[in-house]
């Protein structure tokens, strides 16, 4: 059952499909693999050198000697064995989804791109404007086009926004980047002073505060930047190819973000018995396990003793809602491993992990598909570009080995960063009777998950999701996440717009210009021909801060577009979340809904998946205490979405894992 892909690479596995004879993807919206050097992603290569005579380059630095100890599996340069065995479970690092290209989808792989890199140098610069001078500082973009105006969505809650960085957990993580404790390397002090080698360090790209700052005109200096981890950096890219930001996570929505991306993340959290995770308990509830490093993880923490997870995402203690989903997620995977136990009392503890694993990545796949990606990308866009198939029955056999399911710069760097958006500055605690029993400042939690486990806090904050509506989908940003980021003690904090605006820069995404041309959008030529998406008063602001149309950044106008109807973002980047989501789906050879037999759930399994998996339920299932739930749990509590009693609720009949065979 070996497949070796390096000395055979014509071997068809997929009942009778040839690499040559695959069918192609109709879709129309991209033709499939359009990124364009795709670093040594997918090159089944043994030997670096080697690959380097082929494409008759040089490397910029010599790689490490594959093996070393400098090389863990931090540094492959997506370089993974050769041999690929057909399991009927995912591999913890995605390797071997894509039989083909066995790399795809795996963590230390460059992000992919619909655009071709825009380097100031052509090769890892930061972008300048097309009269050479340099692009409009972030901060600036930030304060005139993103300020805090709190337009409430009339429809979705909380949990919808939230639920969102569940979803991006699983499929990204710029390489090098902290993300929510301190990063290690400081380019901007937390004074918001500039480092004496901010300006030559070449990880440094702080993003300066203007003399004249709206919010903070005598305060800090700058905010602190530091550029992503790229192939050039690893010494995966031929000198004169541009730098290819990376990213450590799998791409595949495989619920890395409660595993881990490798063996290594996912070895700590188990428990290995009875196929668990491993949790602490405290107050008779289950917690995830102590970071070791808490002076460092959470770094708001005031003792070493105070509560501070280890997940399969280090960016699981980031703020306190994202926190309660990840343990919900946790309790998930322990509740169904604990029934599986139950009724397969001869299976080990490696069984009921991956088969707990393999259901528990169906239901949220299945929630992420039919429950939350309508909301933000529109039911009837996402059937036809089939993302979904609703009401099918049976298997949906689109799986297509040619489609890349890595993320897409765009996507993470771009489109679904929009999403900052929706996030509320003051989360509200909600009792069972739906009163409110307090709030929170978000900014006085971010990474110090202590919170959580005061009282009834862990059931109060959940039902506030459920409760509180997110923000409008708009170019309005509350200022806890504008002003106030990761403040910790200080009385100013990081500019998240700024940052997104920054990190658009620093991995050389294309234009807004060029991006929509990549649609198949309209293309404008002038700051007026952006008016067909953009509102008027909003191009004036455009045209005052930037020189020339093609400077305009896409993470900026992308975000100024009207909504298309339906949808919860403009033309662009529905182009570019949709292109992103059909990848993901029919990019992954374990889709929970694909009938390949050495994978596939049976029909009935599937069915159960499909009734009953829930946001709902999951929460319902998961929390403390609660009791009662609406039915759709993404959307605000109204007449037609009354909280009902938990067991109400559809759950997924478990039962029918049953091991008959063995009975
Ligand atoms: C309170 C909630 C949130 C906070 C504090 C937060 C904060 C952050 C921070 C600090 C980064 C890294 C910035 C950088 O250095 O480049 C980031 C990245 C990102 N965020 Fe958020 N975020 C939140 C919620 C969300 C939501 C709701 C979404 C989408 C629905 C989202 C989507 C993303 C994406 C796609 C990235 C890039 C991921 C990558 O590839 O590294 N975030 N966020
Ligand atoms: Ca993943």
């Amino acid at each position: 059952q070996y497949l070796n892909l390096l000395t055979n690479p014509g071997q068809t596995f997929l009942q009778g499909v040839s690499p040559s004879n695959f069918p192609v993807n109709n879709r129309g919206l991209f033709p499939v693999q359009r990124r364009p050097v795709n670093g040594l992603g997918y090159l089944q290569a043994l030997n670096i050198e080697e690959l380097a005579r082929k494409l008759n380059t040089s490397f910029s630095n010599p790689p490490p000697p594959l093996g070393s100890a400098q090389d863990p599996a931090t540094q492959t340069c997506g370089l993974v064995p050769p041999y690929c065995l057909k399991s009927r479970y995912r591999t913890i690092d995605g390797s071997c989804n894509n039989l083909f290209k066995p790399a795809l989808g795996t963590p230390q792989t460059p992000y992919g791109r619909l655009v071709e890199y825009k380097y100031g140098d052509g090769v890892s610069a930061f972008p300048t404007s097309v009269s050479g001078k340099d692009l409009p500082n972030a901060r600036v973009i930030s304060s005139f086009l993103f300020p805090d105006k709190n337009l409430v969505d009339p429809i979705w809650n909380l949990n919808a926004q939230q639920w969102g960085q569940i979803i991006t957990h699983d499929m990204s993580l710029t390489a090098g980047i902290a993300q929510s404790h301190k990063d290690t390397v400081t380019c901007c002090d937390d004074n918001g002073q500039l480092a004496p080698d901010a300006a030559t360090n070449p990880l440094c790209a702080p993003i300066l505060f203007p003399l004249n700052d709206p919010v903070h005109p005598q305060g800090p200096q700058c905010i602190n930047f530091v550029r992503t981890g790229t192939t050039r950096d690893r010494g995966c890219t031929p000198r004169y190819a541009p730098a290819q930001p990376l990213s450590t996570v799998t791409a595949y929505m495989d619920a890395s973000f409660c595993y881990g991306s490798s063996e290594g993340q996912a070895r700590p959290i188990r428990a290995f018995v009875g196929g668990r995770l491993k949790t602490i308990l405290r107050g008779g509830r289950e917690w995830p396990p102590q970071d070791p490093n808490v002076t460092l993880t959470c770094e708001s923490a005031q003792s070493p003793n105070e509560p501070c997870y280890l997940a399969g995402d280090i960016r699981v203690n980031q703020n306190p809602q994202l926190t309660i989903l990840q343990i919900i997620v946790l309790r998930e995977h322990n509740r169904i491993a604990g029934i599986l136990s139950a009724i397969n009392p001869h299976w080990d503890d490696e069984t009921l992990y991956q088969e707990a694993r393999r259901i528990l990545i169906a239901e949220l796949q299945h929630i992420n598909y039919y429950e939350y990606l309508p909301i933000f990308l529109g039911f009837e866009n996402m059937v036809k570009n089939k993302l979904i198939y609703p009401g099918a029955n049976g298997y949906v056999n689109d799986y297509n080995p040619k489609v890349d399911p890595s993320v897409l710069d765009e996507h993470a760097t771009a489109a679904f960063r929009h999403f900052h958006t929706l996030i509320r500055g003051y989360l509200k605690l909600v009792t069972e009777s739906r009163h409110l029993a307090g709030i929170v400042r978000l900014s006085d939690w971010f990474n110090r998950p202590l919170l959580i486990e005061l009282e009834n806090a862990f059931d109060d904050l959940t039902r506030g999701l459920t409760y509180q509506e997110q923000s409008f989908s708009d170019q309005f940003w509350d200022s806890e996440i504008t002003q106030f980021l990761f403040k910790r003690n200080n009385t100013f904090g990081g500019d998240l717009r700024a940052i997104d605006i920054q990190r658009g820069r620093d991995h050389g995404l294309g234009s807004y210009v060029s991006t929509r041309a990549a649609c198949g959008l309209p293309v404008p030529h002038t700051f007026n021909e952006m008016l067909d998406f953009i509102s008027a008063e909003n191009v004036e602001v455009l045209k005052a801060i930037y020189e020339h149309p093609g400077d305009v950044d896409l993470v900026v106008a992308g975000s100024l577009e009207h909504n298309v109807p339906g949808a919860q973002a403009g033309p662009t980047f529905l182009c570019i979340l949709t292109e992103q989501f059909y990848r993901t789906r029919v990019g992954d050879r374990y889709f929970y809904e694909n009938g390949d037999p050495s994978i596939a759930f049976t029909p009935s399994q599937l069915e159960t998946i499909r009734k009953g998996s829930s946001i709902a339920r999951i929460l319902c299932d998961n929390s403390d205490n609660i009791r009662h739930m609406q039915p759709k749990a993404f959307q605000q509590i109204s007449s037609g979405n009354m909280p009902v009693p938990c067991d109400k609720l559809p759950a997924i009949d478990l039962s029918l894992w049953r091991d008959f065979e063995f009975h």
